[in-house]
C-alpha cells in the first residue's frame, strides 16, 4: 500500500477565503487539479512529507506544526488498500508559490474550487476539509491500475473524527 499526502494552504484575500491548488502536470492524476502533495519517501512522517512536497511543487515553506490534520482517505482499487492519503491544511506558510515542473499553482476561492476537474471523490471530502472539519473516508474504485483510470464506484464518509494517534 502506498502511503501519500495532500496539503491545502488557505488565505484569506479582502474577505474572500482561498485556497491553493495546482495544476498536476505529470504523473499521477495528470491535469487535474489538487493540493500539493504526493508519496511518502522511507523514514517519512506524513507531516513531514506534506512539508517536502509543498516545497517542491510550489516552493513554500511551511513549519510542520503549522500543519493542522484534516482527513485521511483511504483509496481502494479492485478491493484492495491502493494509497493512504494524509491531509493536512494550514493557514501560516512562508514564501509565494511558483510553479515547477510537476505543478502549476492557482490561489481558488474557496466557493469556486473546480471539483469538475478533480478527482471524482475530491467534491465528497474537500468542502469539509475547506469548512474546517476533519474526515475520514473510504473510497473505493473498480477496473485496474491506473488509480486514476479505474471508475470511481462508492464510498462512505466519517465526519468529525480525531486524529490523536498521528506520527
Ligand atoms: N485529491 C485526490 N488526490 C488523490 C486521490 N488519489 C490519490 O492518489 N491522490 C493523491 C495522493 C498523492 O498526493 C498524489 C499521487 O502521488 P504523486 O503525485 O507522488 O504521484 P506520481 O505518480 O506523480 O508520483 P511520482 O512519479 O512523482 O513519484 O495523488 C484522489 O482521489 N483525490
Amino acid at each position: 500500500m502506498i502511503e501519500a499526502t495532500l496539503c491545502f494552504p488557505r488565505r484569506d484575500v479582502d474577505g474572500t477565503e482561498e485556497v491553493l491548488l495546482i495544476e498536476k502536470r505529470r504523473g499521477l492524476g495528470e491535469g487535474w487539479y489538487n493540493g500539493p502533495g504526493g508519496k511518502l519517501e522511507a523514514g517519512e512522517t506524513p507531516r513531514e512529507c506534506a512539508v517536502r512536497e509543498t516545497r517542491e511543487e510550489v516552493g513554500l515553506e511551511i513549519d510542520p506544526a503549522d500543519l493542522e490534520k484534516a482527513a485521511e482517505l483511504d483509496f481502494r482499487l479492485d478491493g484492495e488498500r491502493h494509497t493512504l492519503c494524509h491531509v493536512f491544511r494550514t493557514r501560516t506558510f512562508a514564501g509565494e508559490p511558483r510553479p515547477s515542473p510537476e505543478a502549476r499553482p492557482e490561489w481558488v476561492a474557496v466557493e469556486a474550487v473546480p471539483y469538475d476537474r478533480m478527482w471524482e471523490d475530491d467534491r465528497l471530502w474537500l468542502p469539509a476539509v475547506l469548512a474546517g472539519e476533519t474526515v475520514a473516508g473510504e473510497f473505493r474504485f473498480v477496473g485496474g491500475e491506473p488509480l486514476d483510470e479505474a471508475d470511481f464506484a462508492d464510498h462512505a464518509l466519517e465526519r468529525g473524527v480525531s486524529f490523536a494517534d498521528e506520527r
